[in-house]
């Protein structure tokens, strides 16, 4: 038996730090939403009670650390579960490009398995276990859009965005989220105003959205990697709305709503970077079917 699972990459349209905790984690507030733009994850069960894992990435590792064979490994101690998998990754999403391209493998995992392996869990329960693998894992469990707390993993679902065009556009580079949290100045820092964000989701007011992206962590990443600060301002005078910098980073998505504007952006950009993709954004929570 096989089953092929989506894993889409998110975005954050805000991201705000509030304090660092004692647990070395930081408290966060954050606007996340899913864009068309996914790994796909192969599950092929096995009978034997093994777990084995397909990268075809040369980044990204075929064994315990990938956080897809966590989730199965998970899974599998917490509900003694004897039987095995398979999984195998199509890498579409950039690594440790702040798209939280290995939480999302995770939790498609999670979903998938949860089929696979029959073992009747709710879509709550799923995320409550992706926390203990990723702060990011608990959104990617649920997908679409939401209110992100506590250390990424106090899930409140939101409406869909306006529909726009969003243009991502990666540089030559990763970044390690650990680093750009440890070097985040929290007295230095520049808020986003979440409520109004949320304000203007639910109103589906998209010069809204747009006047109030907003992330804390983009000054870390940009005096690390000025090139981020250089496509930052090209998306901009290739006409994009509004422009930001998604999680760690450090790739910078642009929104518009035009067409045109958006084949202008994404010509204008490849050739310059890394990759360059122009997606729509995902409106729909995932549903365990
Ligand atoms: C910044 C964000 C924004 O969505 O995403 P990415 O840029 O990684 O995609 C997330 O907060 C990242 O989530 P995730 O990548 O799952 O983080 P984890 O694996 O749990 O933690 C990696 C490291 O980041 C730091 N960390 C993470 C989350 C948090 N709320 N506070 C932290 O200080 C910790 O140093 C931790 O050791
Ligand atoms: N399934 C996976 N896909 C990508 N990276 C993974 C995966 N499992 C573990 N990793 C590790 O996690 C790191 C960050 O991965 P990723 O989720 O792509 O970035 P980000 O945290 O910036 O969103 C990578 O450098 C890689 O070593």
């Amino acid at each position: 038996m096989k089953l092929l699972v989506k894993a889409p990459a998110k975005i954050n349209l805000a991201l705000d730090v509030l304090h660092k905790r004692s647990d070395g984690f930081h408290e966060v507030e954050m606007i996340m939403t899913t864009i068309d733009l996914a790994d796909r994850v192969e599950l092929t069960l096995l009978n034997q009670d093994k777990i084995h894992i397909l990268s075809h990435n040369r980044y990204v590792p075929d064994d315990q650390r990938n956080l897809a064979y966590q989730a199965a490994q998970l899974l599998k101690t917490r509900f003694k579960v004897e039987k095995g998998v398979m999984i195998s990754i199509e890498k579409i999403i950039p690594v440790a490009a702040g798209l939280a391209g290995g939480s999302s493998d995770a939790a498609a995992t999670l979903r998938g398995l949860n089929k696979l392996w029959d073992l009747g869990l709710t879509l709550d329960e799923l995320a409550e276990l992706g926390s203990e693998i990723g702060s990011d894992v608990s959104f990617c469990v649920y997908g679409g859009t939401a209110l992100a707390k506590g250390r990424g993993e106090i899930i409140t679902e939101l409406p869909a965005p306006p529909t726009c065009w969003v243009i991502l556009a990666k540089p030559f580079i990763g970044v390690s989220t650990a680093e750009v949290y440890r070097r985040l100045d929290i007295n230095g820092m520049n808020h986003p105003d979440i409520n109004e964000m949320i304000a203007a989701i639910t109103q589906q007011n998209y010069q809204e959205v747009c006047s109030n992206l907003g992330n804390v962590l983009e000054d870390v990443t940009l005096n690390l990697h000025p090139e981020v600060a250089q496509i930052k301002d090209q998306m901009k005078r290739f006409g994009a709305d509004a422009v930001l910098m998604s999680g760690s980073g450090p790739t910078v998505f642009g929104i518009v709503q035009h067409d045109s504007r958006m084949h202008r952006i994404y010509n204008g950009l490849r050739g310059f970077c890394d990759q360059v993709f122009a997606v729509r954004l995902l409106g729909e929570r995932h549903t365990l079917d």
